[in-house]
């Protein structure tokens, strides 16, 4: 297979920079892929790693005739990232991100981009709890969403080159306004990893009056929110910080349906916790039914809060 891009910049080498590596080198997707990432420490092991052909602590570097650009920072960092590449970016290149808010990230990145690029924003709809150079994987965006939340005028040739590099990733590629996505994944990602570090910290408070037996005898359905609440402290707080408003209006909805079950806990009205946990459990089997791997991190589909009243 021929490339489709001859330089593909990667800034940031994380998880998902580091799953991206692999996969642009497995498929044959560029001639020379530059990785840029802050610390030189986090640089040096994707030098070992062997993720790309070249690599520099500067973006502006990193960028310079890359026909492709992928920001896969922590969403609080893409203004400084936008900041400092917007004068090295070559005319027709594509910038695209793949971070986990949207609003907030084409708010800062947007007035940097000059008007000789195309900035598409993206979010692969895949991960884990894992993190940096070394999380990274081969196939982890096979048969997941990737959604695109384009601005006003984006030029069609340039959506579809990067709609087909998703795609051959194996992704699934859909289109969002920024402020639908961010409602949509308050509710299917963020508040579920919300609820989880929430949990696990009571859990951690409670554990002197338990005497440690939370940890003993932690089973299955705690283990699972153990997982979500492992999530990269930086890039969580970001994810809170930069979809406030969408994170609190679902929060609280939220705290009203669990109020909802706590007083027909309290009053012993087991119809009314039937009813709802017969519901939920509806929603899997006909998220099996779709086709998604429930097993696995996933989302379910995109557009799942339209049902809601
Ligand atoms: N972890 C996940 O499961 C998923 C994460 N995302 C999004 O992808 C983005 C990256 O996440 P991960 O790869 O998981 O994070 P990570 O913590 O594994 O990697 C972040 C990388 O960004 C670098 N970095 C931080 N600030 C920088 C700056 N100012 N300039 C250059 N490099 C900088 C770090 O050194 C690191 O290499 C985030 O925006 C996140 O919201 C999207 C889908 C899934
Ligand atoms: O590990 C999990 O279950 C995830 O939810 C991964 C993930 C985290 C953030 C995203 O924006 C997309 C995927």
């Amino acid at each position: 297979m021929t490339a489709q891009f001859d330089r593909i910049a990667l800034i940031g080498i994380g998880l998902i920079g580091s799953s991206l590596a692999h996969d642009i080198k497995r498929l044959g997707l560029a001639k020379e892929v530059v990785i840029a990432t802050r610390s030189a420490e986090t640089l040096k092991r994707a030098e070992e790693l062997a993720l790309g052909d070249r690599y520099t602590t500067s973006s502006a570097e990193a960028v310079e005739g890359a026909d492709l650009v992928i920001v896969s920072v922590p969403v609080g960092a893409s203004e400084s990232v936008a900041k400092e590449i917007a004068g090295s970016l070559k005319p027709g290149a594509i910038v695209t991100d793949v971070g986990s808010t949207k609003a907030s990230v084409i708010a800062q990145m947007q007035p940097h981009m000059p008007p000789h690029v195309h900035f598409i924003p993206g979010h692969p709809l895949a991960g884990t709890e894992k993190s940096g150079p070394d999380a990274g994987f081969p196939g982890l965006f096979e048969g997941r969403w990737c959604i695109f939340t384009p601005v006003a005028d984006t030029d069609p040739a340039a959506l579809n080159t990067l709609r087909q590099f998703w795609e051959t990733l194996g992704s699934k590629v859909d289109e969002m306004d920024p402020e639908h996505h961010d409602k949509v994944l308050a509710i299917v990602s963020h508040l579920p990893h919300i609820i989880a570090y929430n949990i696990v910290g009571t859990a951690d408070d409670l554990e002197t009056v338990t005497e440690s037996e939370v940890i003993k005898y932690s089973a299955s359905g705690f283990r699972d929110f153990t997982r979500l609440a492992a999530s990269d402290p930086t890039m969580w707080r970001d994810v809170c910080l930069h979809n406030k408003d969408a994170i609190l209006e679902m929060l609280a909805r939220f705290s009203e349906d669990l109020a909802y079950l706590q007083r027909a806990i309290r009053w012993g009205e087991g119809d009314k916790i039937f009813e709802l946990f017969t519901r939920t459990r509806a929603v899997r089997r006909s998220i099996i039914q779709a086709g998604q791997d429930v097993d696995a991190p996933d989302f379910g589909r995109p557009h799942a809060l339209d049902k809601k009243p």
